[in-house]
């Protein structure tokens, strides 16, 4: 019987301790990627200024960072897999549908259509887009090595009130540009007749993103100042399942 019971509580250290190691492991993996996406959307932030310093214009400035913007911001698919696994606690469906509204704004608007890369709403959600990635993996890497200053809480949970409407602001207009190429280029598009049978009208797509921003951005937009008055105000929120 006792040693059993000895068996038993062996058993459960370490069950304990391989759970000890497991969260270990993940708040190592965890600080590594908040560290290199700081310092990646920080690398971002000084080529954009240096450009502008150097260039006094905003014309070639996406060309330039092109290449580390589709970088950092494709790795953040490893956020969905971060909450799929629970090794952070966020919705799946929060985080897939910010991070994909942004791969898509990436590789489908921006480097698909070289004519729209010099407009001024490109620059626009890439600087709102660089601000807030400083400010959230910073928040996020301090927190984990939990010595967190208290500005860099109040900007995680203040800033994105206007940034969030001003980066999709910059998307939309992105997006509603570029209609006219894509239009006239018929892009990504497949026509009918093919032997597969099947038509897609890329155009007609664009049109369905940028509507489906009225059911979902308030969704994302909600679900921050839920996590605002948690946050910072403590209070104890029920989330529903989402
Ligand atoms: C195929 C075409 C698709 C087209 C779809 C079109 C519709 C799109 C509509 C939406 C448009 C969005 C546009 C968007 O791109 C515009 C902008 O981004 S503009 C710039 C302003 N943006 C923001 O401020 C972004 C705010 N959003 C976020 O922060 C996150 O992405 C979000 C998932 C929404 C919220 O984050 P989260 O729920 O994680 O909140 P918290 O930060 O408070 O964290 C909660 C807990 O999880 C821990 N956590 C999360 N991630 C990490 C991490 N990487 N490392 C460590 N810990 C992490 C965090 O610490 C919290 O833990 P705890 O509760 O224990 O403290």
């Amino acid at each position: 019987m006792a040693s059993s019971e000895e068996d038993g509580s062996v058993e459960e250290k370490e069950n304990n301790n391989k759970k000890k190691s497991k969260s270990a492991l993940a708040i190592a993996w965890l600080t590594f990627y908040n560290i290199a996406m700081t310092a990646g959307w920080l690398v971002l932030a000084i080529a954009m200024l240096r450009f502008y310093i150097q260039k006094g214009t905003h014309v070639g400035l996406y060309r330039s960072i092109s290449r580390t913007l589709k970088f950092f911001q494709t790795v953040a698919l490893v956020e969905i897999i971060h909450c799929a696994v629970g090794m952070v606690r966020t919705s799946v469906i929060v985080t897939g549908v910010q991070v994909c509204s942004r791969i898509f704004m990436v590789w489908f608007i921006t480097n698909s259509i070289k004519q729209i890369q010099n407009e001024e709403s490109v620059i626009l959600f890439l600087v709102v887009w660089t601000v807030t990635e400083i400010t959230r993996y910073s928040f996020y890497t301090f927190n984990l090595l939990k010595h967190l200053p208290y500005f860099i809480k109040w900007a995680r949970y203040n800033m994105f009130i206007i940034m969030y409407p001003i980066g999709v602001a910059g998307e939309l207009m992105t997006i509603y540009t570029a209609l006219p190429y894509v239009r006239r280029s018929g892009m990504l598009s497949v026509r009918l007749p093919n032997k597969y049978n099947v038509s897609f009208d890329y155009y007609i797509f664009l049109i369905i993103v940028m509507l489906s921003y009225i059911p979902l951005f308030p969704q994302l937009y909600f679900h921050m100042l839920r996590q605002r008055r948690k946050v910072l105000h403590g209070e104890v929120i029920v989330e529903k399942d989402e």
